[in-house]
């Protein structure tokens, strides 16, 4: 026997990366088919992923849970954006300007970095123009860590006929530096290192260029398996491959992808990722709830 229920979610993007966001107190008793549902930009309402969020708020700064589910099904350790729109959501939730985010690949402290309104916006609009920081750790080339089947660090090696650098930002990504990242068939060049034999849990595929002091990004998403508007851990190792190659110097680089502009700052070794978040709507979808027991 089954029964249907509406669930709410709240729609949220940071720089055209896409998420539901739903209260992990609400019971959804099959993420995975919820996930596969509605990310469907056709059949559903059309996302990246879903984010279960849940807000431990007697914390200061309060904490929260994060759980991103993708397309697939699968979750993911870490989403750079995913984290971003999180940290909005609590700071919405709260009125904190700062929140501690729990995710598998670790905790990351989440802020807010203050727009000095120079784009004419009205106060009411001033939360929303305000960018979002998620401190992400220390991109590690580590292969043990990313993983990848080899013995050092692959920089700038061929995998697929691809010449990739292979960084974790809590996450796996493959870096490929390019000319000019929309001459490439992504889909095509990154599709076959997605699924190479030398990643054991697959990898996401970046495309990079140079544009003035700067890199524009594309990105295949494990998990989404496709192209996404932006990926956040993926600007992160595109800076982080950037400084190894000696392609970028200084400690603020930026990254920008389809959606929007992101900035990757290093303080030492650890990178630190900022951009806008936009809270777009809320609405209901309907989650399956079975009984086995039938009077
Ligand atoms: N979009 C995310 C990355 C999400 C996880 C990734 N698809 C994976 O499976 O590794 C981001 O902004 O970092």
């Amino acid at each position: 026997m089954s029964a249907f229920a509406d669930v709410h979610f709240e729609k949220y993007h940071g720089t055209g990366n896409d998420f539901l966001v739903i209260d992990a107190e609400t019971y959804v008793p099959d993420r995975r088919g919820l996930a596969a549902r509605e990310c469907d930009r056709e059949a559903g309402v059309g996302a990246d992923g879903i984010l279960f969020l849940a807000l431990e708020d007697r914390y200061n700064p309060p904490r929260v849970i994060m759980t991103l589910v993708q397309p697939d099904g699968g979750t993911a350790p870490m989403c750079g954006n995913g984290a971003r729109c999180a940290g909005r959501w609590a700071m919405e939730r709260t009125g904190s300007d700062e929140v501690m985010i729990d995710t598998q690949a670790g905790t990351r402290h989440a802020y807010r970095v203050e727009s000095d309104g120079s784009n004419g916006s009205g106060e009411e609009d001033q939360d929303q123009d305000d960018r979002i920081a998620v401190e992400m750790g220390e991109p590690t080339f580590d292969p043990k860590s990313i993983p990848v089947l080899a013995d050092d660090p692959v920089v700038e090696e061929s995998i697929e006929g691809l010449e990739v650098t292979v960084v974790n930002t809590g996450v796996p990504h493959a870096v490929a530096f390019v000319e000019d990242v929309d001459a490439v068939n992504l889909e095509a060049v990154a599709k076959p290192v997605r699924h190479a034999e030398d990643f054991p849990l697959g990898t996401n595929v970046n495309l990079a260029s140079v544009e003035g002091d700067g890199f524009r990004q594309r990105t295949f998403e494990r998990g989404v398996e496709g192209e996404t508007d932006a990926c956040g851990t993926g600007a992160v190792a595109i800076a982080a491959a950037a400084r190894r190659l000696g392609l970028a110097d200084g400690d603020s680089i930026s990254v920008s992808p389809p959606g929007g502009d992101l900035e990757v700052v290093f303080d030492g070794d650890t990178a630190t990722l900022i951009g806008p978040v936009e809270h777009e709507f809320d609405g209901e979808v309907q989650t399956t709830h079975f009984s086995s027991f039938d009077p």
